[in-house]
């Protein structure tokens, strides 16, 4: 990532506790334009309440969030956000499931399904449209949880663990497609994860976080090509990260 690209998000200095436990403790990070940038630690460490803060759902007791040089610290909306286990709501079809933020904004149904169409292929769900949740693999729910999020139409979008429930194989597959699909976002990707190589795989920057209370140990810089192959999981330079990383873990 080149040093003149824009801050589009700057968190400083948050912490959180929750009545005697500290679960975010001073944490200051900051996101670029068009930068896909990984929080990487271990469970139950306080990643999910950093995002929560981040999307204005809970407000900091210190810090402040701000974005495109506003403060938007306990404020909502300007973010697109898809919690962990984001489910598909199993009685609506998959098109109406995906245009749901749409219908929340108050878009008529059959003008929200028109809008929604286009992306069926980018997110490798056309044919699709008509079906239900449980007629799709488990690959395609999380596309189609992701083509939701990204119908929120944010220029930032927070991943909790968006592969964290599939298998091995499906998961190297969802990542190709993941950095194949952002390249026509044109959005800043905050993304929490505790695998390492998705970590490293997926990312510009990478964020190592504490065991709770969250703070944030070392920031990595990713120097792999930005076009990501498969050759690259087997690399010296892949191998020599996650080295170093797991001596900070
Ligand atoms: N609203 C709340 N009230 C009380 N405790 C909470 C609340 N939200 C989270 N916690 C506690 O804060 C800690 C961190 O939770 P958080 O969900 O942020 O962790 P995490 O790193 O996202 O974990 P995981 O990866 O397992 O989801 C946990 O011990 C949790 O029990």
């Amino acid at each position: 990532m080149s040093f003149y690209q824009k801050n589009k998000l700057e968190v400083k200095g948050i912490s959180k506790r929750f009545e005697d436990l500290l679960v975010v403790d001073n944490v200051s990070l900051e996101l670029k334009e068009n930068e896909f940038v990984s929080l990487l630690g271990p469970s139950g460490s306080g990643k999910t309440t950093i995002f929560n803060i981040i999307a204005g759902l809970i407000k900091p007791d210190n810090g402040n969030v701000i974005i495109d040089n506003q403060d938007f610290t306990g404020k909502t909306g300007r973010v697109s956000y898809m919690y962990q286990k984001d489910l598909l709501l199993p009685w609506k079809k998959i098109i109406d499931n995906v245009a749901l933020p749409l219908i929340i904004e108050g878009v008529k149904k059959k003008e929200a399904r028109e809008r929604v169409k286009k992306y069926f292929k980018i997110f490798g769900l056309e044919g699709f449209e008509m079906k239900y949740p449980f007629q799709l693999s488990g690959g395609m729910r999380q596309r189609a949880a992701l083509m939701r999020t990204y119908m929120f139409s944010k220029d930032i979008i927070l991943l909790d663990e968006p592969f964290g429930g599939l298998d091995a194989i499906t998961k190297k597959k969802m990542q190709y497609w993941l950095l194949e699909v952002i390249k026509n976002l044109n959005a800043s990707i905050l993304f929490i994860t505790h695998d390492i190589e998705e970590a490293i795989f997926l990312s510009d920057r990478i964020y190592i976080l504490s065991d709770r209370p969250a703070s944030i140990k070392e920031e990595i810089n990713v120097n792999l090509p930005k076009s990501r192959k498969s050759e690259i999981l087997v690399s010296s330079e892949f191998n020599d990260i996650k080295k170093h990383i797991l001596s900070i873990l």
